[in-house]
């Protein structure tokens, strides 16, 4: 009986311990994207994703990483002192406990936001969360990956992104919005890929257009070039 009991005891205290994510890095920046632009802000990149975006900025977090306890991700953001955390990647979604990560830096009182591909369902993303979710248009080479049942799961806190690489990755983008009336659900961001569109040019487009659209240039590539740890 006594042995019973020591069981259940060990068994209840391990989940702090057992609920590990495989973390790229840990860093204290300037929001660069979306709607939380310009607050200082704690990410916690995971590592690993299903896509392969031809532009991807991030391709050093396909691979390595090490094996971290949510707690002990969860004191090394404390230590930074700051009110936003982004959880981003790499694909978050694609490590099932980062919904447990989600969840505990809710529960400490974050204003926490999630940066995702669209490629993977969100319906389970506590819905404290601000998912920034991207559809990832033809110029990507990836687009047949976009779920778009996802739409269903946005709530008004929600951001969708299109990264457009060319004129016609915009047509695309200008169609989807009107297609699907995304910007009735939530903001929709229209951002350049770096170096690929001209920044003015698709500010001008969205102007001619007249589309329900926010302009959104990454901040911490002007500011800082993309260094790492930024
Ligand atoms: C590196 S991804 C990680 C999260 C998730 N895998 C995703 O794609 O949303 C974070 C954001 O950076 C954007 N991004 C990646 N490479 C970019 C580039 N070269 N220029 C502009 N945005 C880029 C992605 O589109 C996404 O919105
Ligand atoms: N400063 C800064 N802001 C960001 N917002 C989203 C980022 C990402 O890589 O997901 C990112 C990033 O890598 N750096
Ligand atoms: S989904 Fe995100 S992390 Fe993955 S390749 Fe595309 S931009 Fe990079
Ligand atoms: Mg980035």
């Amino acid at each position: 009986m006594s042995e019973g009991n020591a069981t259940v005891a060990s068994t209840t205290s391990a989940p702090a311990t057992a609920e590990r994510l495989r973390i790229t890095e840990i860093f204290h920046s300037i929001q660069g994207e979306a709607d939380a632009i310009g607050w200082r802000t704690v990410f916690v990149r995971l590592t690993g994703c299903p896509l392969r975006c031809v532009w991807c900025d991030t391709e050093y977090s396909f691979y390595g990483g090490g094996w971290r306890d949510i707690d002990d991700i969860l004191a090394e953001v404390a230590s930074h002192g700051a009110r936003h955390v982004c959880v981003t990647g790499g694909e978050p979604l694609a490590q099932k406990r980062c919904l447990i990560l989600l969840q505990r830096l809710c529960d400490a009182g974050y204003d926490v936001s999630l940066e995702t591909s669209g490629a993977l369902d969100v319906a389970a993303v506590d819905p404290r969360v601000r998912k920034v979710m991207d559809l990832k248009a033809p110029g990507s080479g990836e687009s047949a990956r976009n779920l778009w049942s996802n739409l269903q799961h946005l709530l008004p806190h929600d951001q969708v992104k299109f990264v457009l690489a060319s004129r016609a990755d915009y047509e695309w983008a200008r169609e989807a919005v009107a297609g699907h009336a995304i910007d009735r659900r939530c903001m929709v961001l229209f951002s350049p890929v770096h170096g690929k569109v001209n920044p003015r040019e698709l500010a001008e487009w969205i102007i001619e257009d007249k589309l329900p659209v926010r302009f959104q240039l990454q901040l911490h590539k002007l500011l800082w070039n993309d260094a790492p740890g930024h």
